[in-house]
């Protein structure tokens, strides 16, 4: 039986999931964010085992045919993953854990977790959405394009969530992702 609740976070690269998650953490320190796995290497700040498990193909290869991924995808190059294990064990001790995912991963969890809350981040044009993946100067020529390119295949896919939330003015985003969570009756 689900006791707690799987909430599926999803919006192309750049538009502010990680920054609104820090924030919504920061007020509500209870709730669980997923550690995914990954075959990105790390950017500059990020640590083994608190933003990602940095890991080689070879490694995620086996842990996906063990089965101890939830869902994964391949994204701009390299694989990413849910760990299945902490996900299952928090939900039963009815904590909310969110998925912070692309949309392959996110379509994914609809088999797994039809009950799961699915909210997508939306930029408020897709210029706003490059200048702040260039503004945060941690992707090459390269993996800015195919995030861009990839971005526009996830916007067209919005509707298929339960909540749209426009990233604009950052604040109200934040209220919105609150209520989202925390008083899904209102959509
Ligand atoms: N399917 C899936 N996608 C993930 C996972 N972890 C991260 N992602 C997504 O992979 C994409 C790339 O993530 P990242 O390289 O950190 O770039 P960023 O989103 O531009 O900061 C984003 O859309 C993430 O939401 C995962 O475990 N599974
Ligand atoms: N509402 C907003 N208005 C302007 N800039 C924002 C807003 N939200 C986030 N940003 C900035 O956009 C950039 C990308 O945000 P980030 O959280 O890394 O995105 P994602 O996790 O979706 O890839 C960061 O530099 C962040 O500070």
């Amino acid at each position: 039986m689900e006791l707690g609740k799987l909430i599926v976070f999803t919006g192309p690269s750049g538009v502010g999931k990680g920054t609104l998650l820090r924030a919504i953490l920061e007020k509500y320190p209870e709730l669980e964010i997923s550690i995914s796995a990954t075959t990105r290497p790390p950017r500059q700040g990020e640590v083994n085992g608190k933003h990602y498990y940095f890991v080689s193909r070879d490694k995620f290869e086996a842990m996906a045919a063990a089965g101890e991924l939830l869902e994964w995808a391949e994204y701009a190059g390299n694989y990413y993953g849910t760990p299945r294990t902490p996900v299952e064990e928090k939900i039963q001790l009815g904590k909310f854990v969110i998925l912070e995912i692309e949309l392959v991963g996110a379509r994914e969890i609809n088999k797994t977790f039809p009950n799961a809350l699915r909210i997508f981040v939306l930029p408020p044009s897709l210029a706003e959405l490059e200048r702040r993946i260039r503004d945060r100067a941690q992707d090459s020529e390269d993996a800015i394009a195919r995030r861009l390119d990839r971005a526009k295949i996830e916007i067209d896919a919005a509707d298929e969530f339960d909540v749209q939330i426009i990233n604009d003015d950052f604040d109200i985003a934040l209220l919105n992702l609150e209520h989202a969570i925390f008083s899904p009756g209102i959509y």
